[in-house]
């Protein structure tokens, strides 16, 4: 099994783009096949360099590694080739009409309530008019002549489908500056690199009949490719996703602080009926199931996203986030905190609560009751007992209970309303910060 991956370089990943990504890896890896990256960068003027190196950057920060890569630009001979073998059975014509007559031919057909699909008329030229257009300066550009026929194929998702030829233009293949456009590049490099199976967003399906006829034309008979196109992913209010507009990119969410992790479960999950799982793509690659993804439109919802992180930091072991810590936060800091965080970034603030400087609210109000608390505050050591038997001694002492005893003792603590267990935090602030605050929250109101 070879798949392989065929963003184009201009601009950085979305979530849609992210999606193919991990279905064709997981796919690959499931197969024990390999998984390419190529980028489709015939499109000079949109392409670059930095967007290429930007979505390699994407896919290794998700867990994509690929066994292989190139580019489109590096195998233009190739194109040159495989076109003029195209051009030598008959299957690739010049044309030499301007945009404008072709936008006349086709307001002229819609008049008549015909398909406005292109009608050949350049394959009708004489030599001599084809020497005379090229005489007076004109360079052609290239149409790949059509198989009057029905392509059809079993979708890995949805399900049988067929492509009328006969509805569609001939496809314009290469550009009358020579450049060649992706619905043939694409079909040579998946022939020359051997690829076995082709999943990409719906937006592809036409594609794929034309692509189909043109793969049988250069290797005949049949095609043996599978095909499998994912219904295109929206936002969360059903918006379109583009790399132009950079919605939705990757690197938004990296810079968000959403764990890769997170990202590939949620990638690889959506639309089928399972709950995601946030793991490492090699760790879903088990329980990935192509043929269970819905064929309706799915809806990134960043909400779901963040639950799912969420979920993940609270069930992640100390070794897996040890080098992202602050370099003297230990296990017990983790284990104290894992459970309250959105982001992993925000462990730094509670390292920052736990060990630095707070910014308590005003209690003046509470003065006596915090005098009091002090008081009751036991010698070290401190253990996960402690901040119960205090809290117990402190509500004997005062006749408090529930949220009157614990709240002005967690805002005068950690400056916060909410936070981790106290029981568990506690003991990382430590007798003389927690005398400290607690002698600053009830003497500075005095
Ligand atoms: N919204 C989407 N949902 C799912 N797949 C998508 C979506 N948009 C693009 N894809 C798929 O991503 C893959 C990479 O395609 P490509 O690089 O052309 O992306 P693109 O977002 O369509 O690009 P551009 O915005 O530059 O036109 C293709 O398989 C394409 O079908």
């Amino acid at each position: 099994m070879k798949l392989r991956f065929a963003p184009s370089p201009t601009g950085y990943l979305h979530v849609g783009n992210a999606r193919i990504a991990v279905a064709n890896w997981l796919l690959a890896r499931q197969g024990h096949g390999s998984f390419v990256l190529r980028f489709d960068d015939t499109d000079v003027g949109r392409s670059k360099p930095e967007y290429a190196a930007g979505i390699e950057e994407d896919l290794r920060w998700l867990g994509l590694e690929w066994d292989d890569s190139f580019r489109q630009s590096d195998r233009l001979d190739r194109y040159g080739v495989a076109a003029e073998h195209l051009k030598r059975i008959g299957r690739l014509y010049p044309c030499f009409e301007s945009e404008e007559e072709l936008r006349f031919k086709r307001e002229q057909r819609q008049k008549q309530g015909r398909p406005p699909v292109y009608d050949r008329a350049a394959l009708k030229m004489t030599q001599e008019q084809l020497q005379r257009a090229l005489d007076n300066g004109k360079s052609p550009y290239w149409r790949f002549k059509l198989e009057p026929r029905t392509v059809t194929w079993t979708d890995g998702v949805l399900g049988r489908r067929q492509v009328k030829l006969q509805a569609i233009s001939d496809p314009v293949l290469i550009r009358a500056d020579g450049s060649f456009l992706y619905t043939f590049t694409s079909v040579v490099d998946d022939l020359d690199t051997g690829i076995t199976d082709i999943v990409r967003g719906e937006d592809h399906v036409t594609n794929t009949g034309v692509q189909i006829d043109i793969l049988e034309a250069l290797r005949p008979p049949a095609n043996t490719i599978r095909f499998a196109h994912l219904p295109l992913l929206t936002d969360a209010d059903g918006g379109q996703l583009s790399k132009r507009l950079g919605s939705m990119g990757l690197r938004q969410l990296r810079r968000d602080g959403i764990e890769p992790a997170a990202v590939a479960g949620y990638l690889a999950a959506l639309g089928s009926s399972r709950d995601p799982v946030a793991a490492p793509p090699i760790e879903l690659v088990e329980r990935f199931e192509l043929d269970q993804i819905s064929r309706s439109p799915a809806r990134f919802d960043p909400s779901q996203l963040l639950a799912l992180n969420r979920r993940y930091l609270h069930g992640l072991r100390y070794s897996a986030v040890k080098d992202r810590l602050p370099a003297q936060a230990g296990e017990e800091f983790w284990l104290a905190v894992r459970g309250n965080l959105d982001m992993l970034a925000e462990a730094r603030n509670w390292w920052e609560v736990a060990t630095g400087r707070i910014d308590p609210p005003d209690q003046a109000h509470e003065t006596e009751f915090l005098k009091v608390a002090l008081e009751a505050l036991p010698a070290e050591p401190w253990d996960e007992a402690t901040w119960g038997n205090w809290v117990k001694r402190v509500g004997t002492e005062t006749g408090r209970k529930g949220r009157d005893l614990f709240l002005p003792l967690r805002r005068a603590l950690t400056g916060e309303d909410h936070g981790p267990e106290m029981r568990l935090f506690l003991p990382l602030i430590g007798h003389r910060r927690a005398a400290d605050r607690l002698a600053h929250a009830a003497g500075s109101r005095c």
